[in-house]
């Protein structure tokens, strides 16, 4: 990648909410499915607060596929297949044209209000190219900061229902990032928080135990 920064418009500029490679996709699911999921979601194991295998984290989540431990930073435990429950947002996924081929791993994840994600980028040497994000029962932001130039910094709403995919540009050349805020505001508009559960989808890159750059600590809010 040779002269991003030039790329990239001033920081006031609503156009910068033009990330290459970043889509939204809203109404994802129904209101149907999102009640569906999230009472399926709340029938399994919530992992995190104590709880393997990332006992550290405060935020819950569940992870399907390949269990990825943060602490280790490494795949623990063989790829397991992706639950029934999935098999609908996967075949939407692969009809929409959004995965060539059915991602391999899961990570839910539960945000109580008063609960956000530190801005990251999704170990590249782990995870594919594509990440997506369905967001359940909360409208967000998430916030886009560029790594090469922080001063590039762009929120974008995350409606509940719709799913975020990032790719290119956006999946690595930007950190992502979701506030701890109970009540947020983007032009004009005024988002107050409650729970939110998210489904990330992403694919495996590379067998288990390689290295990776994923901001391990930080990212345990
Ligand atoms: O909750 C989300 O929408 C994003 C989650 C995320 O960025 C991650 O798990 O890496
Ligand atoms: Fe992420």
């Amino acid at each position: 990648m040779t002269d991003v920064a030039t790329t990239i418009e001033p920081a006031t500029s609503p156009t910068l909410r033009n990330i290459p490679g970043l889509d939204i996709i809203p109404d994802f699911v129904t209101e149907e499915e999102e009640s569906l999921l999230i009472q399926q979601l709340d029938a399994r194991n919530w992992a995190g607060r104590g709880v393997e295998p990332n006992p550290e984290m405060k935020r819950r989540h569940q992870h399907y596929g390949g269990v990825f431990s943060y602490r280790l930073r490494r795949v623990v435990g063989d790829m397991e297949q992706l639950p029934g429950m999935f098999n609908f947002l996967t075949r939407r996924l692969l009809e929409q044209k959004i995965y060539a081929s059915s991602p391999k791993s899961i990570i839910v994840n539960e945000y109580e209000a008063g609960q956000g994600i530190m801005p990251h980028v999704d170990a590249p040497k782990l995870f594919g190219p594509t990440i997506t994000a369905l967001s359940l029962l909360s409208d967000c932001i998430m916030t886009f900061q560029h790594v090469k130039d922080p001063s590039v910094v762009v929120p974008v709403l995350l409606s509940r229902r719709s799913l975020v995919v990032m790719n290119g540009s956006c999946r690595y050349d930007y950190k992502h990032s979701i506030s701890k805020d109970l009540v947020e505001y983007l032009d004009g508009q005024e988002i107050v928080r409650s729970r939110r559960v998210s489904i990330t989808y992403r694919d495996m890159q590379v067998s288990s135990g390689e290295e990776t750059e994923h901001p391990v600590e930080r990212r345990l809010q």
